[in-house]
């Protein structure tokens, strides 16, 4: 299930066999819960203890959409400060971002602006969501409005990953919404590389088709 840059190779071979495939980011200062909020959602189990995230680690999850099957890749990375900023391998191709910060610490909160002006640097249209984690260290924060994101319509969730609230609902929704964003890019570059994806598909069926009616590119039928 988890990986890590040793397994990256993983993501050259033959993707599962989905109706469609998406990449989802996730941002945020070091210890906001981002590692947390995915296992929570992917195993559905909590430990209260684990080192920082070194580099990278990949979840690949089978999600529903609709009557779709969705092969979805999640990247996790740390945010540590020692970093700065991402890679834009991180941000390359990903079709839906999950921005965190953790209600107890301010300045977490604050950098929000860093990682979201970083975001759109590279992808400027994808859907993102704002994360407020950690609700269950202090349950009077959902009272309080947090206001970044508002102005650009990202949605907003309080959730923890310690006790599950909301950790379900935000991935799910944030699922559809990459789902729709690939369908439906907005950006001028995503447009083009559907489009290849879409030729690709068309190839392969043809090509399929040809070896049902027992013809292959090399027969000198097709040639
Ligand atoms: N109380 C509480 N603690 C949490 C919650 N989520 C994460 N934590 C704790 O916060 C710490 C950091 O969680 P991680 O998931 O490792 O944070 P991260 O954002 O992945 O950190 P990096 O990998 O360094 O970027 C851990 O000690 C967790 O146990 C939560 O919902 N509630
Ligand atoms: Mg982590």
């Amino acid at each position: 299930m988890a990986g890590d840059a040793d397994s990256l190779p993983e993501l050259d071979q033959e993707k599962y066999d989905a109706d469609e495939q998406v990449k989802i980011i996730c941002l945020g200062d070091s210890a906001v819960g981002k590692s947390k909020l995915m296992e929570r959602f992917l195993l559905d189990e909590y430990r209260p203890q684990q080192l920082s995230t070194y580099a990278l680690t990949l979840y690949k999850h089978t999600a529903s959409v609709g009557n779709k099957t969705v092969a979805v890749d999640f990247w996790d990375t740390a945010g540590q400060e020692r970093f700065q900023s991402m890679h834009p391998s991180y941000y390359h191709k990903a079709h839906a971002c999950i921005m965190v910060f953790d209600v107890q610490r301010k300045i977490t909160y604050k950098n929000l602006t860093n990682w979201y002006k970083e975001l759109r640097e590279y992808r400027p249209e994808i859907p993102c969501c704002v994360v407020a984690n950690k609700i269950d260290a202090d349950l009077k924060v959902t009272q309080r409005s947090f206001s970044f994101g508002k102005k650009q319509g990202l949605p907003f969730y309080f959730v923890s990953a310690a006790d599950g609230t909301n950790v379900v609902k935000m991935f799910r929704e944030t699922i559809k919404r990459a789902v729709e964003y690939k369908q439906n890019p907005s950006d001028f570059m995503d447009e083009v590389m559907q489009e290849l994806e879409n030729f690709d598909l068309e190839k392969k069926e043809e090509n399929s088709e040809a070896d049902e009616d027992g013809l292959t590119a090399e027969s000198p039928e097709l040639a």
